[in-house]
């Protein structure tokens, strides 16, 4: 690991590349820019349906969607067509998927705890996709939100997010996805200690295969509002939630946080939400070259499907450069909506 360093400091910079140009006419930057051959070979990066993660909502009941109105193109699906997406992944070449649960009111509790009933919503699709799509990764939520009557991603006493009892929910809840089948467990709380605390639980427990995709550098966005929507959280959350995830103005925080977790055994980190936050991606892959994934989120995906469909923006060319400026930023894969769509143009 390289040593924190100012961003004016050039010493964090993988390599110091110094172009040498011989003076125009000599050189002429449009000569490899000229078809889409030379172009193609002249690329510095690469889009592949490899990098893409497809998170998707699941609900109860069967043979059903409901479509998101803040998410044109998304929708809500019962375990059954959910275990479709995966076999539509699977065919497109799309390595993983992500899934978060749409959970009704009335289950939602102070206490949370359906988030580590065994046979809760999530963790029975995660079974379900397992058993029929054992080829396809599958990624879990382990935060409190979905099952939280005040909307929160911790446990609330008198007004305060509690952090070391949320942790314990945090690891309980954890256990019950690997034993679901889950491959990679995303904590996308903010808790501080929770990475620690789920790997020695892994390892004790027999789970020491699992991976974690810790959301390590997730910021207090407006940008998450359609989710909020898409799993029900919207009418439940009291507050924001500034006091667990990060300031949008900070960035050596983002540092800070990805060194604590990898080193309490996170095995990839995320940066979250993704096109505003491309700075923090590619100081996150210079200084650690880790695993580093960004989440292109439900208010960007808004964004670029609403433009598209009012016929502002060409919709599918705006898609492929929000993602390859992705791999631009430093990033081994994103997390997107569009993966589904983004798959089928480069399959051709
Ligand atoms: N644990 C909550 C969670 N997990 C993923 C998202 C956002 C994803 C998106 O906006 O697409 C959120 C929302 C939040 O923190 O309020």
């Amino acid at each position: 690991m390289r040593p924190l360093a100012k961003s004016h400091d050039e010493s964090r910079q993988p390599m110091s590349l110094t172009p040498i140009n011989a003076p125009f006419p000599s050189t002429r930057l449009r000569r490899l820019r000229r078809n889409p051959a030379l172009r193609g070979l002249a690329a510095e990066n690469v889009l592949s349906v490899d990098d893409l993660i497809w998170p998707i909502f699941v609900m109860e009941g069967d043979n059903d969607a409901h479509p998101i109105p803040s998410m044109p193109g998304v929708s809500r699906l019962t375990i059954d067509r959910a275990v479709n997406a995966a076999k539509e992944a699977r065919d497109l070449g799309i390595p993983a998927i992500c899934i978060f649960p749409y959970v009704e009111g009335s289950f939602k509790t102070e206490d949370c705890k359906l988030a580590w009933s065994a046979d809760n919503l999530s963790n029975r699709a995660t079974a379900a996709i397992k058993s029929a799509v054992p080829e396809v990764v599958v990624m879990t939520d382990v935060a409190l939100d979905p099952y939280n009557a005040n909307g929160h991603d911790g446990i609330v006493r008198d007004g305060v997010i509690v952090n070391d009892e949320t942790v314990e929910a945090l690891v309980k809840m954890a256990l019950a996805q690997a034993a679901a089948g889950s491959d990679i467990l995303g904590p996308s709380d903010m808790m501080d200690g929770r990475i620690g605390a789920m790997r020695r639980a892994l390892e004790a427990d027999g789970f020491q295969d699992t991976a974690i995709l810790s959301y390590s550098a997730k910021y207090a966005s407006a940008f998450y509002g359609p989710f909020r929507d898409a799993v029900g959280a919207s009418g439940a959350l009291v507050g924001d939630k500034k006091t667990y995830q990060m300031n949008p103005a900070n960035s050596d925080e983002a540092l800070r946080l990805v060194a604590r977790d990898l080193a309490e055994g996170a095995d990839m980190v995320m940066v979250k939400p993704g096109m505003p936050y491309l700075d923090i991606c590619r100081r996150v892959k210079d200084q650690f070259g880790v695993p580093t994934y960004a989440y292109q989120v439900s208010g960007e995906y808004a964004m670029i499907a609403g433009a598209g469909a009012n016929g502002w923006i060409n919709e599918e060319q705006v898609m492929m450069e929000s993602l390859i400026g992705f791999k631009r930023a430093g990033c081994d894969g994103i997390l997107t909506y569009f993966a589904p769509r983004a798959a089928k143009l480069l399959n051709g």
